[in-house]
Order: structure tokens, then sequence, then C-alpha cells
């Protein structure tokens, strides 16, 4: 079954429960800073595992001490509860 966009109404109910998360375009957009470089490639390692798990995949980009995570929903043209759960776990893994 696809998985309908969001509302704007439920994007920013929801982008309000998540820390520093931005929308841009059909993407949120969040930067992880982290205190050493491979601790950034943990960061993706582990995302890109849960990642795969849910078969719903973030564009990463990788910095010096930081990883830039954007997310969108290709198949439906934009935002959905995919990206809100991935932008979840991305959360977790940073923070754990
Ligand atoms: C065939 C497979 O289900 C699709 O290509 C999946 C894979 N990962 C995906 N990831 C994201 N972010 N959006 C998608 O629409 C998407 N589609």
């Amino acid at each position: 079954m696809k998985t309908p966009l969001l509302s704007s109404e439920e994007l920013t109910a929801s982008l309000a429960t998540l820390n520093g998360w931005a929308v841009e375009g059909k993407e949120i957009v969040k930067t992880f800073k982290f205190a050493a470089y491979l601790a950034g490639i943990d960061f993706v390692s582990k995302l890109g595992h849960a990642a795969e798990a849910m078969n719903h995949h973030p564009d990463l980009i990788v910095g010096w001490r930081k990883v830039t995570v954007k997310l969108s929903t290709h198949s439906a043209g934009g935002l959905t509860e995919l990206d809100l759960t991935l932008a979840r776990e991305a959360e977790k893994i940073a923070s754990a």
C-alpha cells in the first residue's frame, strides 16, 4: 500500500516533537554533529542498517565530525510517516 503524503499540519506537529529538523522543499534535513569523524561513520552505518530494514533510505552527506541526513519518500513525491519514523530512528541512534 502506498504511504500517503503528510499534510502541512501533520508535518508541523510532528517536527515540533523532533529536534533540529528543517523542511527544505520535499525533504526534511538535519546535520548531526559528532565528537570524532569515526563517530559520524558509525552513525551512518547504524542508520544505513535501520534504513535497509525499513526499505526507506536517506540521502547522507558525510563531513568532518558531521553527517547531514535528508529524508523524503520518493515514491510518494514528498514527505510521509516513513520519513518521520526514520528521523526518530536517527535521533535514537545519535543519542545512544
Ligand atoms: C523498490 C523499493 O521499495 C523502493 O525503491 C524504495 C527504496 N527506498 C526508498 N527510499 C526512499 N527514501 N524513498 C522511496 O520511495 C524508496 N523506495
